[in-house]
């Protein structure tokens, strides 16, 4: 049984630690948490952390125990200068919380990159785990909407270089930009975007220690995710009905599958493929040939078979990037975002027209 521990960080993380939470207690009741017990097979320690109380709050799905406050105001308005300063103050309380649960086989840490808390707690907690534990840390980064404007996107592009020199052992990429297809208000976007990046995560969780036809293991996953340039992403496919393996195989890399924008014939490092169904659908054939054809251009693909009496086929993989196009588009809008800031910032000093307005009635006193 593997232990693992997952901290969900800011607004972003806790919803979509919240979501996790939601489908592994396998109940929509709101009070499913205080009766159910959670399907895991391993042992799964869940802990939001927030500084803004609201959001914690919200949280419907994970225990208040699960639930750490960092008291400032109402979050820490996507200033990440702030952020860093108040995780320092807090260490000690947040490090002794975690301590207090045990140890771990395997961490991910999950925040969106543009927020304030979440983008900022995120480093310096991967940072002093990995200084006092041996266990492999992964991130899980969502970027955002590119029309979020200038302090997301600068928020973004040095959140994402902080966690990368973190000591973090790889970091998962989903893009709301890019998942922001599945349409409706931002609100039900969230849910949506929320769901997928769970389901992706309890599969990968669920298959990690499962008994398999085929086996891989905790050691294949860091072997991957060690793989390329430290960046990765996860696609999915779920069968609602009898569809052949190969299908199912192409489609959990194809566009409709990934959370990130990439072409994985082209991009992709390593894979891991995780494969589960009936067995009469695990042809060897098929899903052989699939594999090949994706190892033809990734290199090594490992690959796992789960067999599960009477359900659809499912596909999970897990893909490592050697580059990744789409992030230098961020970066370069990023840039674009820091200079913005920066000469606005500079007008505003050089432009003394409003303090030449006030300065009209200096030594003045009003007369009633
Ligand atoms: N996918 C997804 N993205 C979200 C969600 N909530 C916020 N975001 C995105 O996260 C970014 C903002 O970061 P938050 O996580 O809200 O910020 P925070 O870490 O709580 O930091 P502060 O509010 O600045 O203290 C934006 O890009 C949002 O689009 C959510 O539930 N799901």
């Amino acid at each position: 049984m593997l232990n693992i521990l997952m901290v969900g960080n800011g607004q972003c993380g806790n919803r979509i630690l919240d979501s996790i939470n939601r489908q592994a207690f396998g109940s929509k009741s709101r009070f499913a948490k205080f009766y159910a017990k959670q399907q895991y097979k391993s042992n799964v320690q869940t802990l939001a952390i927030n500084t803004a109380v609201n959001d914690l709050k919200e949280m419907k799905y994970t225990k208040a125990k699960d639930r750490i406050h960092i008291p400032h105001l109402h979050g820490v308005g996507a200033n990440r200068n702030v952020g860093r300063k108040v995780f320092d103050e807090n260490k000690s309380q947040i490090m002794r919380n975690l301590d207090e649960r045990g140890s771990f086989d395997i961490a991910f840490v999950i925040t969106s990159a543009s927020g304030g808390t979440g983008s900022s707690f995120t480093p310096s907690l991967i940072r002093e785990l990995k200084e006092q534990n041996d266990y492999p840390v992964y991130a899980v980064v969502v970027l955002p909407f590119r029309e979020e404007g200038t302090l997301y996107l600068q928020n973004a592009a040095f959140a994402l270089k902080d966690i990368r020199e973190s000591g973090v052992d790889g970091i998962i990429l989903a893009d709301n930009q890019y998942l922001k297809q599945m349409g409706g208000d931002v609100e039900t976007a969230y849910d949506s975007i929320n769901e997928m990046i769970a389901k992706r995560l309890i599969f990968l969780l669920d298959s990690l220690d499962s008994e398999m036809m085929m086996v891989t293991d905790l050691g294949d996953f860091k072997t991957v995710m060690s793989g390329g340039a430290g960046i990765a992403t996860i696609g999915y496919y779920e069968a609602d009905g009898e569809v052949p393996i190969r299908t199912a195989i192409q489609k959990a890399v194809s566009p409709s599958g990934l959370l990130f924008n990439t072409n994985v014939y082209e991009e992709a490092s390593r894979s891991m493929m995780i494969i589960k169904g009936d067995k009469s659908y695990l042809s060897i054939d098929e899903i052989s040939t699939e594999v090949e054809k994706l190892s033809d251009s990734v290199g090594h693909v490992f690959k796992g078979i789960i067999v599960r009496k009477g359900e659809y086929p499912r596909v999970l993989s897990v893909l490592t990037l050697e580059s990744a196009s789409e992030l230098e588009e961020l970066y370069h809008l990023a840039v674009d975002a820091i200079n913005t800031e920066k000469e606005k910032k500079e007008r505003v000093q050089e432009d003394k027209e409003v303090d030449k307005a006030f300065s009209q009635i200096e030594g003045l006193e009003p007369h009633y």
